[in-house]
């Protein structure tokens, strides 16, 4: 065999030398695999959208038994990380609370969130920061909620006063009452009144006409705000707006900025014609409006109004309070010592929110409620601004983050017989207080409006269960399924017997 020539030899070595310095290139700048969460098997183009039926939390909860309680989707176009695990929860609050503390856009948002600037939809940043310390400081301080003290009151008075006057004859017989929507009522009317000065439920309001407007504009706001959009997921079906949404939502979009803006036109003639009697956020908002207007733009301020009151305030107190008046039925010897620490307290008048504090079972009976029926199940979509790492996995930005916290309220690892209505297990000394509980979420994104949710749900309970004697309208039991909203009611609202109890003539004016 002849041997080869020079120039076959010289090429041979070029390519090998090619060829190994490339691989070696490769193989020291190779970034490490992935460590990306299970996922279940997903379908082209739709990816795991297909899996997300309703209730989704439950439908969660049944992928991470399977998955593992760290698992990842993908919602059409957009990655999502599901946690249903508490200290993985925990991890997600904490180490990564600033990465997390985003909201992913939506078209819902967009339309019904002034393009993402209200305080619900705003990414983390001074804007947001600003809206929270706008609240923190003016609704929700010590000085806040005393302010707003007397209309907690007065609606509560109200709402006892219209059960009462449902009372048959001499009041000595029990009458079926649905209080659903006089609980709306109560935290709509609590809401509206410190962010306008004005009621939009009851006999009394002063423009019927606007007053069902306003109704009619906020049942629709709801149930849009709560139901999720295909669009969102699959960008291409914005285009064609198969279903209508966009428009919808356009269309809900401009009544809503009408109506909010009619509300600060009112305020600002008002103000400069009489001196009103009850100070409303729109006043003081309108104050920082005339000190800083480039900031608190007309836009600026319906967007506060909207989100941190109208839809983020109101729906659920009043599901909590439903909720547990229907634990309460459901066990008659809970309900019974609930009116036992009522009576021994408050012997001569009505609950005041001052009793509040010495009425430690009520407090258990509410966190229990919260527990095991946690009004908003998912808590809000967060968003990864960044890469990080969740559970020991790695999390690309731009994932959709959802919290499961009516798992982890329900993990039988955490609270032993999760399934029963037990208020005791928050007694201290029982070691289950310290289990983490996630009804109004954690971190920098928490609810903001906890303390008044607090106040709103404590004082209207303890007052129901101290001027009504309460009892199931049979023998059986209350459902106790779920629904669907923004927030998740019971499904059927609730039917129940009461009259009015002997002390309630006493105390109530
Ligand atoms: C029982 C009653 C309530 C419950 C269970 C509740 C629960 C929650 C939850 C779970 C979140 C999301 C937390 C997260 O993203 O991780 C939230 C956010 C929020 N809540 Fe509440 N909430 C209640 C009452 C209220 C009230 C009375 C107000 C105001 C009047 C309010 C205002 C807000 C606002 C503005 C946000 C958005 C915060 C942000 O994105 O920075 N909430 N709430």
């Amino acid at each position: 065999m002849e041997n080869p020539s020079l120039p076959f030899l010289l090429t041979l070595s070029l390519v090998i030398i090619t060829f190994t310095h490339k691989l070696l290139r490769r193989l020291i700048t190779r970034k490490p695999k992935k460590n990306h969460p299970p996922s279940p098997p997903s379908l082209p183009v739709i990816g795991h959208l297909h899996h997300l039926k309703k209730p989704i939390h439950q439908t969660l909860l049944a992928l991470s038994r399977v998955y593992g309680p760290v698992l990842s989707l993908r919602l059409g176009a957009r990655p999502a990380l599901i946690v249903s695990s508490a200290s993985v929860a925990e991890e997600c609050f904490t180490q990564n609370d600033i990465v997390l503390a985003n909201r992913p856009p939506s078209l819902v948002n967009k339309h019904l969130g002034y393009n993402c600037t209200t305080i619900m939809a705003a990414p983390y940043g001074d804007h947001w920061r600003n809206l929270r310390r706008i609240g923190a400081v003016e609704m929700f301080s010590s000085n806040g909620l005393n302010v707003s003290l007397s209309i907690r009151k007065d609606e509560v008075k109200r709402l006892l006063r219209k059960l009462l006057l449902c009372q048959s004859g001499d009041g000595s017989g029990f009458v079926r009452v649905e209080p659903r929507a006089a609980l709306t009522e109560l935290t709509f009317s609590v809401i509206m009144r410190i962010m306008a000065g004005k009621r939009y439920y009851g006999e009394d309001v002063s423009d019927v006409k606007e007053a069902a407007k306003f109704r009619d504009m906020i049942r629709e706001i709801l149930r849009h705000s709560g139901r999720s959009y295909a669009g969102d997921y699959l960008p291409p079906l914005r285009w064609i707006d198969y279903d209508g949404y966009m428009k919808t939502m356009s269309k809900l979009g401009k009544t809503m900025d009408e109506f909010l803006h009619g509300l600060i036109d009112d305020h600002r003639k008002k103000k400069k014609s009489e001196e009103e009697e009850e100070k409303s956020m729109i006043d003081y908002l309108l104050v920082k409006q005339a000190s800083q207007p480039e900031y608190y733009t007309d836009e600026i301020i319906k967007g506060f109004l909207l989100h941190i009151q109208l839809i983020a305030g109101t729906d659920a107190s009043s599901i909590t309070i439903e909720w547990a008046l229907a634990n309460l039925l459901n066990h008659p010897n809970i309900l019974e010592k609930a009116k036992l620490e009522i009576d021994t307290h408050c012997q001569d008048h009505l609950v005041d929110e001052s009793d509040l504090s010495k009425l430690p079972y009520i407090q258990n009976i509410i966190s229990e409620t919260l527990r095991l029926h946690t009004p908003a199940p998912l808590l809000i979509p967060h968003y990864s601004s960044d890469e990080c790492i969740v559970g020991g996995y790695d999390v690309p930005r731009g994932t959709i983050v959802l919290i499961n916290a009516w798992a982890i309220h329900r993990d039988p690892e955490q609270w032993p017989d999760p399934m029963a209505f037990k208020p005791e297990r928050f007694e201290s000394g029982d070691g289950q207080i310290n289990r983490l509980m996630l009804p109004f979420g954690m971190g920098r994104r928490a609810c903001p409006g906890a303390p008044l949710a607090h106040k709103i749900v404590g004082l209207t309970l303890a007052s129901l269960i101290q001027c009504l004697e309460w009892k199931r309208t049979g023998e059986e039991e209350v459902d106790m399924g779920e629904g669907e909203g923004l927030t998740m009611p019971k499904e059927k609202p609730l039917e129940a017997l009461c009259r009015a109890r002997e002390i309630s003539k006493r105390v109530l004016p």
